[in-house]
């Protein structure tokens, strides 16, 4: 079993302006995140937000603490958002088993200390996606099941954007200190997420897409409203979006994405909206 770290440092808007493709997708996409009986973390400084993958295959993965942290154990200081894209999988918080069906999520407030991931199955593994965040309270865990998320429809098929939008973990499903999490799935012959695009300078995000077929991509929008850039993704991969960025995707199919963030609130509305014919 392995857990690695990988620290990505905040780049200024004077700094993105600069850079080719090869710089640009160095520094916001995350590839290969679902590791097989391991993690891997990447520590953003923005927000100081960690992503991680997992998939439980052969044996049971600790969540174990990182040298980044300098904490006695991961969730010393910290929350944890865990949703399952996989099979069935269970977590193990301090002696209490959760188990996590496709599509459920997981809150782990502040001060658990031991946390572990496995699967029921080889065959069909959990593939849990992890967002974690500092922490000044300690709030309870919670499972949140299909039924408790809030569920909202989007756009329209006139304009290529209908999706439906979940919340899973807001502060109206969950305490929390300062992560939010959710998914957002465009539907069959839409193509455009987060359109209108937006920006809320008071908080960093992280997109991971997810459900895309094998020779299909997303092209994912970012940058300053009048001076975006794009990075094309693939199938289960994070992009990180800076606080004063857009973000905002168009898919050459139907996909999925898991949308995670933090920074100065938890009000999900706090968004300022970008006129799309303004869009540079
Ligand atoms: O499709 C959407 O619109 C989204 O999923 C938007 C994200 O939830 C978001 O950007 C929240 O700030
Ligand atoms: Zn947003």
């Amino acid at each position: 079993m392995s857990t690695n770290c990988e620290v990505r440092y905040a780049a200024s808007t004077r700094e993105v302006k600069t850079m080719d493709t090869k710089a640009l997708r160095d520094e916001f996409l995350v590839q290969n995140l679902m590791t097989k009986d391991g993690i891997k973390w990447v520590y953003s400084h923005y927000d100081r937000y960690m992503i991680a993958g997992v998939v439980p295959v052969n044996t049971e993965v600790k969540l174990e603490i990182v040298d980044a942290l300098k904490a006695d154990f991961f969730l010393q200081r910290r929350e944890l958002g865990i949703i399952n894209i996989g099979g069935t999988g269970v977590v193990t918080v301090d002696g209490t088993e959760y188990t996590i069906a496709h599509k459920e999520a997981l809150y782990l407030g502040q001060g658990n200390k031991n946390v572990s991931f496995s699967s029921p199955s080889a065959d069909t593994p959990a593939k849990f996606y992890l967002n974690s965040t500092p922490a000044h309270k300690a709030y309870p865990n919670k499972k949140i099941g299909i039924n408790d998320v809030e569920q909202i429809e989007l756009g329209a098929p006139e304009t290529a954007n209908a999706r439906t939008l979940r919340k899973y973990i807001v502060n109206s499903v969950v305490d929390v200190c300062q992560l939010q999490m959710g998914m957002t799935t465009i539907k069959t012959g839409s193509s455009w997420n987060t359109m209108p695009a937006h920006v809320h300078d008071r908080r960093m995000e992280v997109y991971f897409y997810f459900e895309i077929p094998e020779d299909q991509a997303v092209c994912h929008f970012m940058g300053e409203t009048n001076e975006t850039r794009h990075i094309w993704m693939g199938n289960e991969e994070a992009v990180i979006s800076p606080p004063w960025s857009i973000h905002s995707g168009s898919g050459t199919s139907s996909y999925s994405f898991i949308w995670g963030m933090a920074g100065e609130n938890l009000d999900y509305g706090d968004m300022d909206v970008c006129p799309t014919n303004e869009l540079k």
